[in-house]
């Protein structure tokens, strides 16, 4: 369990992190989302002890971190994965942490095994792929077989192969009653992996909820298709329900099921093609929570202008 209480960070001028209240439970996986400079690794940092709050407190299982005696018991972070001596085999490099950390050899070889490392324990961690890397990351972070994970963008740059392990992987310490806060740029893999969200925005807590919850909060509509569309329009105006034109022959409607759609244009003889329940997206529900939240925004005709305009 981790708990953060008008947790603070300021560098000069800049608060990084702005009072934040939030609270990461065992057992589920936690999403950390936010535009980039919101904060996130400043949290993270602060849950680790890497930083020191300028106000507030955070803990873990209800210490902050140096408070711990043994801190790698408690908490395993992934943070950065390439901060790793590169001249040593990666088997080496965890027994080096293990030793510093009183945790006994025996156990290198079980987060080596948990990570599939097994085939390249003996090679030189400078010569890994960034796949390897991250599952070395993950490999010290299990070392003291904590309940805490804490782990920092795990599949950035991983190829869909490696996305699908760490997602399983994480799910599964989850399932072992372990609390996991897990920070991702990347939507559609949060959706998948991550059983409850927070987001920062500015440094302040955006949301904190449930995926359903964050999902559920945005519009669904229905997707109508006809070579007969503006009858079909006709027949459903009314107050409440917004008909917006996407095609020549194609219309979302909101404030309307896709049941009552189908009813009024058969009461009125005209073919559908399509009739498509659009549910909301994480990334539409990320996109609307953020908007005025992010640091730089782009204009017209970027990815990001154009991911906007989907969402709306
Ligand atoms: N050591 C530092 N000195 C000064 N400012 C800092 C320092 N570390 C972070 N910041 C600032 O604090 C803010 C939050 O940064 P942070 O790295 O925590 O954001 P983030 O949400 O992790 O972003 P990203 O998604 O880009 O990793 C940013 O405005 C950043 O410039």
């Amino acid at each position: 369990m981790i708990e953060a209480t008008s947790l603070t960070k300021r560098y000069g001028a800049r608060t990084a992190v702005d009072s934040v209240d939030f609270v990461v439970r065992p057992g589920q996986v936690t999403g950390f989302l936010g535009p980039n400079g919101a904060g996130k690794s400043t949290t993270m940092r602060m849950i680790v002890g890497l930083d020191r709050p300028s106000a507030g407190r955070v803990t873990v299982n209800g210490k902050p971190y140096a408070e711990h005696h043994s801190p790698l018991r408690e908490v395993g972070a992934l943070l950065d994965a390439k901060a790793v001596h590169t001249g040593r085999s990666a088997r080496n490099h965890l027994r080096a942490i293990a030793a510093t950390h009183g945790i006994r050899s025996g156990r290198v070889d079980q987060v080596i095994e948990l990570t599939g490392l097994q085939s390249v324990a003996g090679k030189r961690v400078g010569g890994f792929s960034l796949g390897m890397g991250q599952r070395l990351g993950l490999a010290a972070a299990l070392l003291g077989d904590p309940a805490t994970l804490i782990l920092d963008e795990p599949v950035n740059g991983l190829d869909p192969e490696g996305v699908l392990w760490v997602r399983g992987f994480v799910r599964q310490l989850a399932a072992e009653g372990r609390t996991v806060l897990l920070s991702s740029h990347l939507m559609s893999e949060m959706a998948l992996t991550a059983d409850h969200i927070i987001v920062l925005g500015k440094g302040r807590v955006v949301a904190d909820a449930t995926v359903a919850e964050i999902v559920g909060s945005t519009h669904t509509f229905v997707r109508v298709r006809s070579p007969r569309i503006d009858e079909v329009a006709r027949r459903i105006a009314q107050a409440d329900v917004t008909v917006t034109s996407v095609e020549s022959d194609t219309i979302e409607v909101r404030g309307l099921s896709a049941d009552v759609i189908g009813d009024a244009a058969l009461a009125i003889g005209v073919a559908l093609h399509e009739l498509t329940t659009v549910q909301g997206s994480l990334e539409e529900a990320y996109m609307q929570l953020t908007r005025d939240e992010v640091e730089y925004r782009t204009t017209v005709g970027s990815g990001l202008a154009q991911a906007e305009g989907v969402a709306r």
